[in-house]
């Protein structure tokens, strides 16, 4: 504790300190401070690496034949999780239809379907190498229970079978449309998506879990990007760590009956704030249908689509 030149200054210090700023010290103490990372340039062109060198995937900044044969040469599986539980089996059809024009294509691909109405799933017609499993999980009253197992599920997908059936894995959410080239671009050891409704913002604003006494808890000085929940991606192994690690906090978070703000998204922020991401994907890689395109996103690829939450979630 280099910052108290005695004992008696620290007890008095603590001595003052309130049980959440005692947390908030402690947890705070030995962080690094720098400045927050900007996504679009003074130019107005989106920035395509990060302070920590971990490039991020822009159009315009790889050559897609070129990358496509470099990862030919590997023999990849790109295992792919999509949850659609409820109501939202109703997106399966364009999800997957869209992926099947613009995702991976020749490359070898492994959808991990999971749901709790095997017969809502559509007949899609695959592409030679992709492939599509359904596994079935018990239905979900709360969609936020839902949005969170998302985690315990993919690291129990990967233990039983991932470490032996794929290369990478990415968890996508399902209420989504493929309108671009998704690619081997977007591989890397972890990847990480930045949230199109925040790329603007300054830190203090992104809706980062606050409160410290939870798992994902965030102080206001600090944060890179505000990274989206739909999209999370990487190496198997890393993925595990991942999803293991989110997993473990949520299930901290609940003994104290706390939700973070933002589900397994908040755990998954924290999680890259101190894990960082080796490639980030700019928002072309997660939009929005109900958001116009600005100058800097010169092609969107994947894209939220437009739903009612009243009509589709199990609850408010
Ligand atoms: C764009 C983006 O980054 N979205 C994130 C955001 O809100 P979203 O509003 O996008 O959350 P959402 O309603 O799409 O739920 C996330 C996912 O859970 C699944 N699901 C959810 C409800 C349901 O009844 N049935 C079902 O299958 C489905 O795969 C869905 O895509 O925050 C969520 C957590 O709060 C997740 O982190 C989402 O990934
Ligand atoms: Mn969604």
């Amino acid at each position: 504790m280099k910052l108290f030149q005695n004992v008696s200054t620290f007890h008095r210090v603590l001595a003052g300190l309130s049980i959440t700023g005692l947390i908030y010290f402690v947890s705070t103490s030995n962080r690094l401070p720098y400045n927050q990372p900007r996504v679009v340039g003074p130019d107005g062109k989106g920035v395509f690496l990060s302070p920590w060198l971990a490039p991020v995937v822009w159009e315009g900044t790889f050559d897609p034949t070129l990358i496509d044969s470099i990862y030919k040469q590997q023999n990849i599986t790109i295992a792919t999780t999509v949850f659609a539980l409820g109501k939202y089996t109703l997106f399966l059809k364009d999800f997957l239809e869209s992926a099947e024009q613009n995702y991976f294509v020749g490359f070898r691909v492994h959808y991990y379907v999971f749901t709790d109405h095997p017969e809502q799933v559509p007949e899609v017609k695959l592409r030679e190498e992709h492939h599509l499993t359904v596994l079935t999980v018990p239905s979900s009253n709360r969609w936020q229970d839902i949005s969170l197992s998302r985690m315990a599920r993919l690291e129990k997908l990967i233990e039983s079978r991932l470490f032996n059936e794929a290369d990478y894995v990415f968890s996508l959410d399902v209420d989504s449309k493929f309108y671009g080239r998704w690619g081997v671009e977007t591989l890397s050891r972890l990847v990480g998506v930045i949230h199109p409704w925040f790329y603007g913002k300054h830190r203090e604003k992104f809706p980062y879990e606050r409160r410290p006494e939870s798992q994902a808890f965030i102080p206001s000085a600090e944060g890179d990007y505000y990274y989206g929940g739909a999209v999370i991606g990487g190496l198997v192994k890393d993925v595990y760590q991942l999803a293991k690690t989110c997993r473990e906090n949520l299930d901290i978070d609940a003994s104290k009956s706390i939700e973070a703000a933002w589900q397994e998204e908040s755990h998954l922020n924290q999680y890259f704030l101190y894990n960082k991401p080796s490639k980030l994907l700019s928002p072309e890689y997660l939009w929005d249908d109900i958001k116009s395109k600005p100058w800097e996103i010169k092609i969107i690829r994947f894209s939220q689509v437009l739903k009612n939450y009243n009509e589709i979630r199990p609850n408010p």
